[in-house]
């Protein structure tokens, strides 16, 4: 029968201290990018599930469900990514985005399993499908891969790196009480994924160069969807989303 107890309302909490925005060379497609970003960051640094996370009194569950949905999740952006690498026109591009479709699933997708493993959960059978912000999400990213433009997909996995790369260091600052969730938070801050995330940023500015404006807006386009789903993730593993039929 269909569940329909309604999610409990999360409390308002003390917001992460605010990140100051990342350094980027002037003029770059990555600085105009960021102009873009900047205000769904904001939302998602603000984000409940975060400051849940941050002061541990994040639901158990609501996490378990969370890193459910991202094992979907990772599984198209993966795919995804790798799908971007074979379209780039220069190899190097492709060994930075091969890299890190395989780095997902070997590293990111192993934690996931692990932490799913804490819970009692079987990362092989996992109890539940993909959501509907879930599945929108990874169809917006493999659309952008498959039929956009390789700047238009490059632009929309750049969210996913960076905006993740700005929780875990706030995150970090805060540090949360939980070690489940600090495990979490700090595959996200450490040197290794800031170093990740530059590369991507370089990929980004690299391509840049070569666009005109009505490509650059058209890619920054499919950067903001991206980002709004970013808040729409949490949001979702928050209210515990389902399919409503
Ligand atoms: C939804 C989401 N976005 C980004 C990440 C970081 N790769 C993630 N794990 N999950």
């Amino acid at each position: 029968m269909l569940d329909v107890t309604p999610a409990a309302t999360p409390r308002a909490r003390a917001p992460l201290p605010p990140a100051a925005a990342p350094a980027r060379p002037l003029g770059s497609w990555s600085e105009r990018l960021w102009a873009v970003l900047a205000p769904v960051d904001a939302a998602v640094l603000a984000h409940p599930f975060l400051t849940g996370v941050a002061d541990g009194t994040l639901a158990p569950a609501v996490f378990t469900g969370y890193l459910v949905q991202d094992a979907h999740y990772l599984a198209g952006y993966a795919r995804a990514l790798a799908l971007l690498g074979s379209r780039a026109e220069a190899l190097a591009d492709t060994a930075v985005l091969a890299r890190h479709a395989a780095g997902t699933v070997e590293g990111e997708l192993v934690l996931h399993a692990e932490l799913l493993a804490a819970v009692g959960v079987d990362a092989t059978a996992l109890p539940a499908g993909p959501s509907p912000t879930t599945h929108a999400y990874t169809a917006h990213l493999l659309a952008a891969a498959a039929l956009g433009a390789v700047a238009d997909g490059v632009a929309a996995v750049l969210p996913c790196f960076w905006l993740y790369a700005r929780a875990g260091a706030a995150l970090a600052a805060a540090g949360s009480p939980e070690p489940r969730y600090q495990r979490w938070v700090d595959s996200y801050a450490g040197e290794a994924f800031a170093a990740v995330v530059e590369e991507v940023l370089a990929l980004v500015d690299r391509l840049g160069t070569g666009l005109t404006a009505a490509q650059r807006a058209h890619a920054e386009a499919a950067a903001l969807t991206s980002a709004r789903y970013e808040w729409m993730f949490f949001d979702a593993a928050l209210r515990q989303e389902r399919w409503p039929v």
